[in-house]
């Protein structure tokens, strides 16, 4: 690996949390993370959602349709008040869906089938320990009352210790974390539990977001936070621990979903993933963490083979375009019609 200056080798990474949409979306999606990324969690809030094995069968083949390269969809099921155990074996069985994502009904877009009763979920939780499937959650305690600032790390007090707690054997992701809070939760918990980052939360704070005037496209759930939670989220990802890895949250909206006077959350990085996160390593002086934050440990965690070849990025600035095309309209990206310093050759 080389030092700060012009270029960067790694192993080829992975993104661990992405949403690739459906329909016509699809061609653009998929071009976009198959770029360089080796395989991708995909995740499973459609409209509908994923929510049995044969539905995230047919998505994955709806996937590969636009695939002309290597990269590889994992798949993952929508967990519902609904979802069986025996499901859970099922979609096991599959091969290609490796884990499976909890979302408190009406945390985020497209979560209306989610949970409503965590209770109610412990012998899907149980039946996931046992044949070894993961569980992603989106954390974040839904309750109107709490303060949207507030909602992880309540969602950890209330919720996500008792799983903890009750479910030793169960490998967890905590997906997208926002918070200081989250970040020393994860770290402080067994081999068991993990998180993924986005690029977009290591870059950015809530005044990004809000101060001088409302920027529609950094909205995304959890909300950007404010300075001190950017920090400890930079902190963790450059500390050397094997409990964060890359993961995206790359999730494309029209504009005029963004840019109306109730805008969709989540935000469009997948144009340049990996770009996004160099910079901000190289900002906290670590581009030495890169490699392992985004090629090792998330396979590591999954229990699946690293990637075997590399990519490289250079010192290259270039200008993100004002939009990209989605389907048949358009997605504003992240840094639309500013630059970027590296690039991926
Ligand atoms: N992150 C977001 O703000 N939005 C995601 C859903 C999610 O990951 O919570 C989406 O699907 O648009
Ligand atoms: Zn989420
Ligand atoms: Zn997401």
């Amino acid at each position: 690996m080389t030092d700060t200056t012009a270029k960067l080798t790694i192993t080829r990474p992975d993104d661990w949390h992405i949403h690739l949409r459906d329909g016509d979306q699809l061609k653009d999606t998929v071009r976009d993370v198959s770029r360089y990324m080796g395989r991708a969690i995909i995740m499973p809030n459609l409209v509908p959602p994923a929510t049995c094995t044969d539905s995230a069968l047919s998505y994955y083949e709806r996937i590969q349709a636009h695939n002309n390269s290597n990269f590889e969809p994992l798949m993952v099921l929508y967990l519902t008040d609904k979802t069986t155990p025996e499901e859970i074996k099922k979609a096991k069985a599959s091969g290609k869906i490796v884990a499976a994502k909890l979302y408190p009904a009406g945390a985020t877009t497209n979560s209306d089938s989610g949970v409503t009763s965590i209770e109610g979920m412990y012998p899907v939780f149980e039946a996931m320990a046992e044949v070894g499937m993961l569980l992603l959650i989106h954390g974040e305690v839904t309750d109107s009352s709490i303060d949207i600032f507030d909602r992880e790390k309540v969602f950890i007090e209330n919720i996500l210790c008792k799983i903890v707690d009750d479910f030793p054997n169960l490998k967890i992701v905590l997906e997208h974390i926002t918070t200081k809070d989250a970040a020393e939760f994860v770290a402080a918990s067994g081999d068991n539990v993990a998180a993924t980052i986005t690029a977009h939360h290591l870059l950015y704070n809530r005044n990004h977001m809000l101060a001088g005037g409302i920027r529609p496209h950094y909205y995304c759930l959890p909300i950007l936070k404010r300075n001190i939670h950017q920090e400890a989220l930079i902190k963790a990802v450059t500390s050397g621990s094997k409990k964060f890895f890359l993961g995206t949250d790359s999730a494309p909206h029209l504009k005029d979903k963004k840019e109306a006077s109730c805008g969709c959350a989540g935000s469009y990085t997948a144009h340049a993933a990996l770009e996004l996160y160099a910079e901000a390593f190289e900002e906290a002086g670590a581009l030495d963490k890169l490699e392992a934050f985004a090629s090792f440990n998330g396979p590591d965690f999954y229990g699946l083979p690293r990637n075997t070849d590399t990519v490289t990025l250079e010192k290259d600035t270039w200008q993100v375009p004002e939009s990209y095309p989605l389907g048949d309209d358009v997605v504003v990206p992240i840094r639309a019609g500013d630059e970027i310093m590296w690039k991926v050759k």
